[in-house]
């Protein structure tokens, strides 16, 4: 054998080795994958077979039927409406407080603004004693605290900013049994950290006046949560001292992994699990393609909250960084909206004070960071804006689903362009899965044909639902069509080949600069957009992958070559971008129509504005709620009497008389015959009105 023949063989011996070690460090990267998703799925199956065996056991205990009939059932509706002012139960909640009443553990996983606060709220005022409830966040008990006082329940918070006087009350009250109180709110370190604090609470179930305990938010339990709070680690010491005493833990995330970690955590493995869907529909959602010209973007997002809520509904614009945050409110003020940031370099204070003006809707916007988070109570959140995209998936449904808890119609937007990635993916690719979570939201963005929302359920594996038309994708008929770029991505890669070899790198913006060039050569020329999309494409294909560097004061992100790049230059694997070949509408039509305010409800609106500075300061949906000023504008209540029907007599013996002055004043008002005679029901009137209500009634639930 001549030299140049064994160099030569060794030579192609070696690429072979290569390309085996390629294949190899790609086969492994998907068993990573496959091995973490086996992991879901059995998790996903062990909480299966857990509900089946529940479901077993309870066809053969002998009540199991948490709808009831139960002896508290009148007291418990009359409370509901009397008090809280609720008209019909939503989905779950009559069950779960059934069961609470019952004196099981009960583990609640329900959508934001589900309602999972009446779950236990309820059941503390029905039963006799004292009602623990651990919060995590300071703004969040205050709220509750505040709302709960508006409605006469003895409600109190021991954190760092209680008063003497009331501390000494609450502690003769845990200790003693004197004074009135029934629900006592607390952060988790007072549980993990007040020694003091738990004595009396152990004098208090000693004496047998601690009616329940409830976890509010118990996703912060989790460090697979998204708002892991060390403190909640230590909240397992409750079910072991008070091992008798019912716990009803709260939260709006589905995954199952968290699930499971925080019936663990808490010790509640017996308890009755109400899982409810993570399905919002009342929330459009809609992803729109962010020009790179930063005032375009601004001057599109002031047009549409302009254009869709002149009456200056409340929303949140969510933004990638405190900078980007300051400015964008900064020219949503020049344009003529009332907006304010909020972001965690901020001084508490003024944090507390923007939070506050937007709560009493005397600010229109907030223009906020991630920090702005957990703590945000208002039920009348109409639209949720994203300046850039999140983090993941979850972060995203958490962060768009501030907008409608009270179920009426509300819209999501995201702003999208595939610069906004390495941005985010250079802040994320340290995380435990970080990457992989990132792709799948982009994937989500990404998308023309899938239904937003079905990207929902399949990524918290729930069966899916109808979208109703409530999504971009469903809603308008833009066609789609599919253009084979594999000779561009081709280029591409060995465009980057070629710059590695001559060991630099690339981003994401200098590897469009290069290939706008390059792409001359095959005589095809692919738009700047397209060219990122092919890019994204690539990566979440795993052809490409994005490298880190880190800098004194950042991480670069690069673009390299990915485990499956050779299956593209061998020409194994076709890619194919999706494009859109129509213009999408501005907005649904049907959902703007739904959301116009009638005269009376802004009458309404002004007034609950008027009456909760009358009284303290309360906020005005502690008033009125949205969906009750939509029910007393389609049911038009003409007596004291009927006003107790839809708001209950504590709200109606607070504010009747200047409720109903409003609705015989409103010139439009004509009372029908068949309202006087029986006070029907909302329904038929709410689609007079061409409302969309999105509400359980009872009969449903
Ligand atoms: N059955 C009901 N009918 C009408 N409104 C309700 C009902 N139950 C609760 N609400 C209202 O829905 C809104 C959201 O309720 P709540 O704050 O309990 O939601 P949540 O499930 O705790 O949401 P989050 O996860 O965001 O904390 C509140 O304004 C509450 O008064
Ligand atoms: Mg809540």
């Amino acid at each position: 054998m001549e030299n140049y023949e064994v160099l030569e063989e060794l030579h192609n011996v070696e690429a072979e080795i290569e390309d085996v070690q390629e294949q190899i460090r790609a086969l492994i990267e998907r068993q990573e994958r496959l091995y973490e998703r086996k992991s879901e799925l059995n998790s996903i199956l062990e909480a299966c077979k857990e509900s089946e065996n529940e479901a077993n056991n309870a066809s053969s205990s002998t009540v199991e039927n948490w709808d009831g009939p139960f002896e508290w059932d009148s007291e418990a509706a009359d409370l509901r409406l009397n008090i809280f002012g609720i008209s019909s139960y939503r989905a779950n909640q009559k069950e779960i407080i059934n069961a609470i009443l019952s004196g099981r553990d009960v583990l609640v996983i329900m959508a934001a603004g589900g309602g999972k606060s009446l779950c236990y709220q309820l059941p503390a005022v029905l039963r006799n004693g004292i009602a623990l409830v651990v919060s995590p966040l300071l703004s969040l008990i205050q709220d509750q605290v505040m709302g709960l006082t508006a409605l006469g329940i003895p409600a109190y918070m021991l954190t760092s900013t209680t008063s003497k006087e009331n501390e000494k009350f609450i502690y003769k009250a845990l200790e003693k049994g004197e004074g009135e109180l029934k629900i006592l709110y607390v952060t988790p370190e007072k549980i993990s950290k007040s020694k003091r604090f738990m004595s009396k609470l152990e004098k208090c179930h000693h004496a047998g006046r601690l009616s329940l305990i409830s976890i509010d938010e118990a996703h912060c339990c989790s460090q697979w949560g998204h708002d892991f709070r060390p403190d909640y680690k230590n909240l397992g010491i409750l079910k072991t001292q008070f091992p008798n005493v019912p716990m009803i833990a709260l939260t709006a995330t589905a995954t199952q992994r968290v699930q499971n970690d925080l019936v663990e955590m808490l010790h509640i493995r017996r308890c009755i699990k109400f899982v409810s869907t993570v399905n919002r529909p009342n929330l459009f959602y809609m992803v729109k393609e962010k020009s790179s010209v930063s005032k375009v973007v601004v001057d599109e997002i002031a047009e549409f909250i302009q254009e869709s809520y002149p009456n200056r509904e409340s929303g949140i614009v969510y933004c990638f960084s405190r900078k980007e945050c300051e400015l964008v409110a900064k020219e949503l003020r020049e344009r003529g909206i009332s907006a304010g940031h909020y972001h965690a370099d901020m001084d508490v204070n003024d944090r507390e004070k923007v939070h506050m003006r937007w709560s009493s809707n005397r600010l229109q916007v907030i223009v906020g960071t991630v920090a702005f988070g957990m703590g945000i109570n208002k039920p009348d959140v109409r639209f949720v804006i994203h300046h850039s995209l999140s983090k993941s998936m979850e972060t995203y449904y958490q962060e768009s689903g501030r907008a409608g808890r009270d179920g009426l119609p509300s819209e999501c937007l995201l702003y999208f362009r595939p610069g906004d990635v390495p941005r985010q993916s250079s802040m994320v690719f340290y995380e435990n899965s970080g990457l992989q979570n990132l792709y799948d939201i982009v994937r989500f963005c990404q998308s023309k044909r899938q239904c937003r929302r079905s990207a929902f359920f399949r990524h918290f594996a729930e069966p899916l639902q109808e979208c109703n038309g409530m999504c971009d994708i469903c809603a308008f008929s833009s066609e789609v069509k599919e253009v084979d770029v594999s000779r561009h991505a081709k280029l591409m890669v060995s465009l980057l080949q070629d710059i590695q070899a001559s060991d630099q790198r690339s981003t994401m913006l200098q590897l469009v600069e290069k290939m706008k060039t390059k792409q001359k050569e095959i005589g095809s020329d692919l738009k700047r957009e397209e060219m990122e999309q092919l890019i994204l494409h690539l990566l979440l294909e795993r052809v490409l992958k994005e490298e880190f560097q880190h800098t004194a004061y950042s991480t670069n992100a690069y673009i390299t070559v990915g485990p499956l790049a050779k299956q593209i230059l061998q020409g194994k694997k076709t890619v194919k971008l999706e494009v859109s070949t129509e213009q999408k509408t501005k907005a649904s039509e049907r959902l703007k129509r739904s959301l116009g305010s009638s005269g009376l409800e802004l009458k309404l609106d002004e007034l609950r504005k008027e009456l909760s500075s009358l009284h303290g300061g309360i906020l005005p949906h502690s008033v009125l709620s949205t969906q009750q000023i939509s029910l007393l504008c389609s049911q038009k209540p003409n007596s004291l009497e009927q006003l107790e029907k839809v708001i209950g007599k504590l709200k109606t013996g607070k504010y009747g008389n200047k409720i109903l002055e409003q609705i015989v004043n409103y010139s439009d008002f004509k009372l029908t015959d068949e309202q006087a005679s029986d006070g029907r029901a909302a329904k038929r009137s709410k689609t007079k009105k061409n409302l969309v209500l999105i509400e359980t009634s009872e009969d449903e639930a």
